[in-house]
């Protein structure tokens, strides 16, 4: 066990162009707990889940996952992530079985072993019974749920899920939120969930409120009502990034 937290973001600035995405950007998602990457359209979210991964280089400051930097130690860094990204990734014409095991075996786990763990986690997200099923069969919340069961076969510490509710009717919204939340009490993995959608956060949650590629705010919900001098979530994450905006909700 190390006592590094899930994930360490460190200074890091990135730019499109002339065009800024990040700017000095500083975050912890502590593990075994459930972390909100808060932010409207444009704000940095997506960018910085790409340099976490990897799919771009990060050009300055420091990412470490469970404390191996990913620049570094990209190996150690990326065989402790789970990613479920916003766009679908699934192959929709192969089996829910057939998705898990070729995601397995990217990560080095074949055969027997493989099965086993995709069984085990399809149970978990009561899709048991859908393994030999094309995955176009599937609903909008199986298939995100397929997806977070792919993200972790090879059993992460740190999940990433960048929007994962979008699209999503309310009822799958919030047994997608159970279930994570449930993962992190059962497993202790550290989540990094960014959304937009101001209720998705509860109280005993971490915020990082990100605005126009920069931190706004990071910490507890209670200190973020405090900072934005206001009672819910929304006004005062609007108050912070919007100063001149009163009332309303991040959505
Ligand atoms: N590949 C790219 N090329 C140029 N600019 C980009 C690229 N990707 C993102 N950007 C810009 O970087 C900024 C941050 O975008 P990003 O997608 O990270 O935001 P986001 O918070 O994920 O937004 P959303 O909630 O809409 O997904 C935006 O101004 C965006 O236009």
């Amino acid at each position: 066990m190390t006592s590094a937290p899930a994930l360490e973001v460190e200074r890091v600035s990135h730019a499109f162009g002339a065009r800024k995405a990040l700017d000095d950007v500083s975050l912890v998602a502590p593990s075994g707990a459930f972390t909100a990457l808060l932010g409207q359209n444009g704000a940095g979210k997506t960018t910085l889940f790409s340099l976490v991964t990897r799919l771009y280089q990060n050009a300055s400051g420091a990412i470490r996952v469970e404390g191996f930097d990913v620049r570094r130690t990209p190996s150690q860094a990326l065989a402790r992530l789970g990613v479920v990204f916003q766009a679908r990734t699934l192959d929709l014409e192969l089996t829910v079985m057939q998705n898990l095991q070729y995601h397995a075996a990217l990560h080095g786990i074949g055969g027997r072993e493989a099965r086993g763990r995709a069984r085990a986690l399809l149970e978990r997200f009561g899709l048991a019974d859908r393994a030999g099923e094309r995955v176009r069969s599937l609903s909008g919340g199986q298939m995100r749920r397929v997806e977070i069961a792919r993200a972790l076969l090879h059993g992460p510490s740190l999940l990433l899920l960048d929007e994962p509710t979008v699209g999503l009717d309310i009822g799958s919204r919030r047994a997608l939120l159970a279930e994570t939340r449930r993962l992190i009490a059962e497993d202790g993995v550290g989540v990094l969930w960014a959304t937009h959608l101001v209720d998705e956060i509860e109280a005993a949650d971490g915020v990082v409120a990100l605005h126009q590629g920069r931190v706004a705010f990071s910490g507890d919900v209670a200190g973020l009502k405090a900072q934005g001098g206001a009672d819910d979530v929304g006004a005062a994450f609007l108050a912070l990034v919007e100063p001149g905006a009163s009332r309303g909700h991040a959505a």
